[in-house]
């Protein structure tokens, strides 16, 4: 018998682990583009999960946005129905009309429609082929916004969304294994014509930025930075830990802000436990900029009896004596 193929051999052990820690007999969706990186996932879940007594099927979304699109994705239904995978489903999304950019509007509508195919079959999980790569451009692209420590931490491994997780088992197989995976398995891959736009920011980062790294600094960059994606992410995940157990104590019986129990935090709690209660006070969370939680911090820390802090929402929270108090902000005023 001819040897597996290593690149065959690692996506399948990675879509192992992933399976594994799903529950027996469940059903997972793999979310597929038919490019390398998911075309590679699917057959490598098409191969594992009856092994592990898991059902796979594959959901492809038509975002309609390029000529053939319908095309591309009745082939990678064909193909995942032969591979054994199903259920097997082509869901098209409606893009336009939706907020955001182009990029941002399509991901919105595809995860929702993965995350109805998920509830539809009643599959708890859908594996996505984001690969070390995209998480080592992922990293790069957060730096260069100056996006902290929660965008450093890169893409999660796993994440929920509405009733559904979302895995990513294929964080730390490398691009190039996915590509030669799907030669070895005789797969044709679809070239996702944005990949190499260079109106992209990451495409840009993909082509320009990534191999003048890698030949100044070496082949092992794009393992470092993915590595320290997952190195922040786990203190992330502890810090925010004692955030929640830190507001829970600083929270009064009325909703408001114990300021002595504030006062002595580590401030990459405080603001994590200020920035928590913000949200559930009222604020906008996506309006909640760090200079917001800065004025709430200066309540707690800087105080000399300055105004109050006016946060979107619109939410006015004023210190009243040792504590924070949060309440609705009168209409017509323009908030800092
Ligand atoms: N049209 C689609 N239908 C279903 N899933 C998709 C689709 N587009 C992307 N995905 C999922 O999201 C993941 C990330 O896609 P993205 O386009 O950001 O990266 P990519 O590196 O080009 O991935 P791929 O090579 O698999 O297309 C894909 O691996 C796949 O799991």
């Amino acid at each position: 018998m001819a040897a597996l193929p290593p690149p065959v051999a690692a996506i399948r052990l990675a879509v192992r682990r992933a399976l594994t820690r799903t529950p027996e007999h469940a059903t997972v969706l793999v979310a597929c583009s038919g490019g390398a990186d998911s075309l590679a996932l699917a057959a490598a879940t098409a191969f594992v999960a009856p092994r592990l007594g898991r059902r796979a099927g594959l959901v492809t979304v038509d975002h309609g946005l390029q000529d053939g699109s319908a095309g591309r994705a009745a082939a990678v239904a064909d193909w995942a129905a032969t591979a054994g995978l199903d259920p097997v489903e082509v869901t098209p999304v409606l893009v336009a009309g939706r907020p955001g950019g182009p990029e941002a509007a399509a991901r919105e509508a595809r995860y929702q429609a993965l995350v109805e195919a998920a509830h539809r079959h009643a599959a708890g999980t859908v594996l996505l082929g984001h690969t070390r790569d995209d998480q080592a451009e992922t990293v790069l692209l957060a730096l260069a916004r100056g996006a902290g420590p929660r965008g450093l931490a890169g893409m999660p491994e796993e994440r929920e969304l509405a009733g559904v997780t979302l895995a990513r088992p294929l964080l730390d197989v490398g691009r190039d294994q996915t590509r030669k995976a799907c030669a070895a398995l005789g797969l044709t891959p679809w070239e996702d014509p944005h990949n190499v736009d260079p109106s992209y920011a990451r495409a840009r980062v993909r082509s320009d930025v990534l191999p003048v790294l890698t030949g100044a600094l070496g082949p092992g960059v794009l393992d470092n930075l993915a590595r320290t994606a997952k190195l922040i992410a786990a203190d992330t995940a502890a810090l925010d830990a004692l955030g929640r157990s830190a507001l829970a104590d600083a929270r009064t019986a009325d909703g408001g802000l114990a300021v002595p129990v504030l006062r002595d935090l580590p401030a990459a709690v405080r603001t994590r436990v200020l920035h928590g209660w913000a949200r559930e006070v009222g604020a906008t969370p996506a309006a909640l900029s760090h200079r917001h939680v800065a004025a709430l911090d200066a309540l707690v820390t800087a105080w000399h009896g300055q105004g109050a802090a006016d946060l979107p929402g619109p939410v006015r929270v004023t210190r009243r004596g040792d504590t924070l108090t949060a309440a609705r902000r009168p209409p017509g005023r323009v908030h800092a």
